[in-house]
């Protein structure tokens, strides 16, 4: 299994990059850039990282994100995750940035942009490896604060393919974000939110009826309604699913439980990424081994996820067909 998971070739399509800064690097910028970290060793952040809840994680991600000041430190964190890519045969990526986390704390747009662009360029040449990137607006911020991030991402409306809703989930339903997200498909953004991971099934449905989403991150509560799974399957909207975060952040009891092998087996395109692996103890083919070793998952269902995650991503059909057929002929 484990040499089949490496072999195969995947997209990742849920990957924040603040979420990949692994605890050597931030020691390394917080040492550059003369930031007092709350920890003194790197055992001491990784015994931090025992997570309650989805909140419980994001207190500690933001303040690890405070590191991350000049152009080359986006492009650092950038360049490390591509290289893990790079060795896991991950051959495209659309990789999630979280704007307001910087711009609040005086960091410009610009230098977050330009840092993680010109990593993702270097990428694509020297590594063979695609990709896209999203935004995010961060849900527990206003609308005005969002529809302000939307304004200043115009002018780099060339380096950026989509937007995405994150954060604390519950209590900021999508309609929250209804007319933003009208905006943003206005200007020709490609819409993504974070939906159903810790939210129940109605923040599901909001996001597709009021904020037309392409596809939900996580999406796992669908299935506490029938009609919602059967809506799933019949228009094909994918779910990026993060099974290792849903395990470390409390959404899912344990993996055993995990439900993405019964979506999959009922028609319902599931793929799998891994959110934050720097926090959540993986990469994707990680999270590929822990669903693989829990779940009695078989070779042609991991093909399957493998093909599913080029089939629910931003490339061209001509491209998904390419990816699809490579994964087929394995
Ligand atoms: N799993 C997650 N859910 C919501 N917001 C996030 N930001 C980073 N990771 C996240
Ligand atoms: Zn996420």
């Amino acid at each position: 299994m484990k040499e089949l998971i490496a072999k195969l070739p995947k997209a990742e399509l849920h990957l924040h990059i603040e979420g990949s800064l692994e605890p050597e690097l931030m020691f390394a910028l917080a040492q550059k850039n003369n930031i007092t970290l709350p920890y003194k060793t790197i055992e001491e952040v990784k015994n931090a990282y025992n997570f309650t809840s989805l909140q419980s994680f994001l207190d500690i991600y933001y303040a690890g994100a405070n590191v991350l000041i000049t152009e080359s430190d986006f492009f650092d964190v950038t360049w490390a995750y591509l290289l893990t890519c790079k060795a896991q045969n991950v051959l495209h990526v659309e990789i999630f940035f979280d704007p307001q986390t910087h711009t609040s704390r005086g960091i410009a747009f610009e230098t977050v942009v330009n840092g993680i662009t010109k990593a993702l360029q270097k990428g694509e040449i020297e590594l063979g490896i695609s990709s896209f990137l999203i935004m995010c607006f961060l849900r527990h911020l206003s609308e005005e604060e969002a529809f302000k991030t939307l304004q200043e991402s115009l002018l780099f409306k060339d380096k950026i393919l989509g937007v995405g809703l994150d954060s604390s989930e519950v209590g900021h339903p999508p309609s929250k974000f209804e007319r933003v997200f009208a905006a943003c498909e206005n200007v020709g953004y490609k819409i993504v939110a974070h939906a159903g991971e810790e939210g129940d099934s109605s923040y599901i449905w909001e996001a597709i009826n009021l904020l037309h989403v392409k596809r939900i991150d996580h999406g796992i509560r669908c299935d506490e309604d029938a009609t919602l799974v059967e809506f799933l399957i019949e228009k094909q909207i994918p779910l990026t699913v993060c099974p290792l975060s849903n395990v470390k952040l409390r959404a899912v009891s344990s993996m055993r439980e995990h439900n993405i092998i019964n979506l999959l087996r009922k028609g319902v395109l599931v793929t799998i990424n891994s959110d934050d692996p720097a926090y959540f103890g993986g990469y994707i083919n990680e999270n590929y081994e822990a669903v693989a070793n829990s779940l009695h998952v078989s070779q042609e269902e991991l093909k399957l996820l493998a093909q599913n995650s080029f089939k629910a991503s931003f490339l061209s059909e001509a491209q998904k067909q390419h990816f699809t057929q490579m994964i087929a002929l394995l």
